[in-house]
């Protein structure tokens, strides 16, 4: 059967949309808005920066880049994985942190129903998601004590195999299989997502006899959801990973030219950049659907991660990043447009808007004699979002403030896979612009390391020394 994919005019149809016209001078004024000729100066930057990207993938340093064309047959067998398991289990748990979890929570949130876990019918013999992406013990606990185990998968995720959030999640769920189900139920209940040759998780999943799916060696975490790590879990719900994937390669082709008037992801990298460049760091993507609020978490941890950087290529100090914020419309309208509109000229935000949403829900009509009230009736729920959207936006461009909007033409794999696509483009992009590595995540290692030295991590104990040499508080300034 021809998958709606395979077909031209329905991909063009579904192709997402960048508009940046307020982010230039014509329409948000001279003082905050680009010119024409300000990208056109960045061509040969942008044109630098696409043959370095071209080269690094080259030598194999970008596989995230071939996901969408060399995971297609992975895709497949991991349908077929999930197809002949799904159904024995109530429950599928995603034990990950970080790029191992924000990727499969932003597919669940937008691909499937909003209650997906309340609602049988939704679920279609699926089982219920969980993915608590963190180690609060009120959580965990509340989790595994509600847990039928009998009837529960749990999804190891771990790209270095021994990040000690999961290694611990795992440890706890394993020994309650076990003092349940018994020993031989570990390789019923549990599969590792991992690296092939490296790290702890691999060992142990060879030794349990568990089923393994392979993260390929230069996918790190936040580039990692169009791999098994985000793949496996959509599988197990009923996405169509095929079409993510489809709707990624799509992307790749629109985006494999270094014309910045060509290419959304590059464009918008380059307005990104300008903007961080003259003072205004804050980047907010603020998605007006709520199944895309945990997209804009992925994207925080993307930009965070990859852009937020100490050193340049040629190891000097620059300490540069913009600081990715996450918002929902209509919600933060309520919340945090007052600080948009009126605070300091410091922000780009980027909206994403929906064209057709899945369902069309009417506004009940009453209160007829009541103006402030019965205007509303008639409408749609779509109508009101919608709306919502586009007086925020005119809002901040009479307030001169940056903004653009990426628009859906619906919200299914195709297009999700587009996104996420795009802004790894984008990121990569202004990695290069920065002149930094993007791909790495050297200060997030510090912390981790004192945590392995306090909990006695073997080889560790020097970090354990330095936090017990931290700086004695002021008790004065503790009140
Ligand atoms: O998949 P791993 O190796 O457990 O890492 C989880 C997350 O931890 C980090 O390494 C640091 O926070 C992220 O880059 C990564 O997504």
């Amino acid at each position: 059967m021809t998958k709606r994919y395979e077909d031209l005019s329905w991909k063009e149809s579904m192709r997402l949309k960048l508009d940046v016209n307020n982010m230039f001078a014509a329409t948000i004024g001279e003082e905050h808005g680009y010119t024409k000729k300000d990208i056109d100066a960045m061509q040969e930057r942008v044109t630098n920066g696409h043959q370095a990207i071209k080269e690094a993938k080259a030598a194999g340093n970008l596989d995230w880049m071939d996901l969408p064309y060399n995971h297609k047959e992975i895709a497949k067998e991991i349908k077929e994985f999930a197809e002949e398991n799904r159904e024995k289990y109530d429950n599928f748990v995603v034990f990950g942190i970080g790029g191992s979890a924000l990727g499969n929570i932003a597919v669940q949130t937008a691909l499937n129903d909003p209650y997906y876990n309340l609602k049988k019918e939704a679920r279609n013999g699926c089982p219920r998601l969980f993915i608590p992406d963190n180690v609060d013990p009120t959580r965990l606990k509340s989790l595994l004590d509600m847990l039928d185990l009998e009837k529960t998968m749990f999804n190891i995720i771990s790209k270095s195999g021994g990040t000690a959030e999961p290694m611990s999640q795992f440890l706890t769920a394993r020994a309650a299989v076990i003092k349940e189900l018994g020993e031989d139920a570990v390789a019923d209940h549990f599969i590792a997502t991992t690296s092939k040759d490296s790290g702890d998780l691999i060992k142990i999943a060879k030794e349990e006899g568990i089923k393994t799916f392979y993260i390929p060696k230069t996918v790190g975490g936040r580039f990692s959801v169009l791999s098994p790590v985000g793949l496996v879990s959509a599988a197990f719900t009923g996405v169509d990973i095929e079409e993510l994937l489809a709707g990624a390669e799509y992307m790749d082709q629109i985006c494999d030219t270094d014309d910045v008037w060509k290419n959304p992801a590059y464009l918008n990298a380059v307005l990104q950049y300008l903007a961080d460049q003259d003072g205004k760091p804050m980047s907010v993507m603020m998605p007006y659907s709520h199944v895309l609020k945990d997209v804009a978490d992925w994207y925080r941890q993307m930009w965070a991660e990859s852009l937020g950087k100490k050193f340049n290529r040629q190891g000097e100090v620059v300490n540069v990043g913009p600081t990715p914020i996450k918002a929902l419309g209509a919600t933060d309208q309520h919340s945090q447009a007052q600080l948009y509109m009126e605070g300091p000229y410091d922000k780009v935000v980027t909206f994403l808007e929906v064209e057709k949403f899945r369902e069309t829900l009417e506004i009940a009509r009453g209160y007829e004699d009541i103006d402030g009230v019965s205007y509303l009736g008639g409408h749609t729920f779509n109508e009101l979002i919608t709306t919502e959207k586009k007086a925020t936006e005119l809002a901040l461009i009479d307030n001169n403030r940056l903004n653009c909007t990426v628009t859906f033409p619906e919200v299914n794999a195709f297009t999700l896979g587009q996104f996420f696509y795009m802004y790894e483009m984008t990121t990569a992009l202004i990695g290069e612009l920065y002149n930094i590595n993007a791909f790495d995540q050297p200060g997030v290692e510090l912390g981790k390391q004192y945590a392995y030295g306090v909990l006695g991590r073997e080889g560790y104990d020097h970090m354990k020394e330095q936090f017990d040499a931290r700086p004695k508080k002021d008790e004065n300034l503790i009140l």
